[in-house]
């Protein structure tokens, strides 16, 4: 995986039609998805459960763009190895799900992946100073992680702009989730994000048979989004 700075879009498939993920995934991808967003629910850490390892070896054939994997859970070590084994590309750990992150991003990294650290939106980002040199991704959380369609929430914006700031060359991506739409991408991606996920947004309307819908739902977030980039120029 290269690194470049520029937006991707990484629809989550929390909004996808759970019966047919592979034909799903193949579409959001034709459409222009430079990223497949995997959103890991334990019901414990967050109030709400979805997939596990087995779900992501099942869908990683269909995938040949990135699948970032957002661990939700705690522990997330115990499971680190089957999540790697599984396929993920990326492998993103909250900050709040456990004492020890720093050994939670070096398992990570040992297992192959890149590694992500997330940020539920009541944490600050001090710890995160102390981390930098063991992290791929920051993935500041927009919503309170557990469920799709919630609102975005603004407090977040100065957070990804001091993100920004203190990562500053670093190869360091700044992911946002929640609430992600043509109207709050482009405050995130002035601010300073570069991944953007988004499920609601991206699947709203559309359907296999429908796959053009994704298609223009991905673009409305990725010209919102680089026209604020630009703006700044
Ligand atoms: O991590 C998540 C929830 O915990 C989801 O990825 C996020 O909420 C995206 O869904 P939407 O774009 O519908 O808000």
């Amino acid at each position: 995986m290269r690194f470049d700075r520029s937006i991707k879009i990484a629809p989550s498939i929390l909004s996808a039609d759970f019966a047919g993920f592979g034909a799903e995934i193949r579409a959001i991808e034709a459409q222009g998805a430079d990223w497949v967003h995997v959103d890991v629910m334990d019901g414990h850490f967050v109030p709400n459960l979805t997939f596990g390892p087995p779900l992501c070896a099942a869908i990683r054939p269909h995938i040949r763009t990135v699948m970032d994997v957002h661990l939700m859970i705690a522990p997330v070590d115990p499971y680190i190895d089957a999540f790697a084994q599984a396929g993920a590309d990326i492998l993103t750990a909250h900050l709040e799900a456990g004492p020890h992150i720093h050994r939670t991003l070096q398992a990570i990294r040992g297992a192959g992946c890149k590694a992500g650290l997330a940020l539920n939106p009541g944490t600050g980002i001090d710890a995160v100073e102390h981390l930098l040199d063991m992290v791929d991704l920051i993935c500041v959380m927009t919503v309170n992680p557990g469920f799709g369609g919630q609102k975005f929430i603004h407090s977040q914006i100065d957070k990804v702009r001091s993100l920004r700031a203190m990562i500053g060359d670093r190869p360091i991506h700044i992911e946002i989730d929640g609430g992600i739409t043509p109207e709050t991408a482009p405050l995130m991606a002035a601010a300073g994000a570069d991944v953007l996920v988004a499920g609601s947004a991206v699947f709203k309307g559309g359907s296999v048979d429908k796959p053009e819908v994704y298609g223009e739902n991905i673009r409305a977030i990725r010209a919102a989004a680089e026209a604020a980039t630009a703006a700044l120029a």
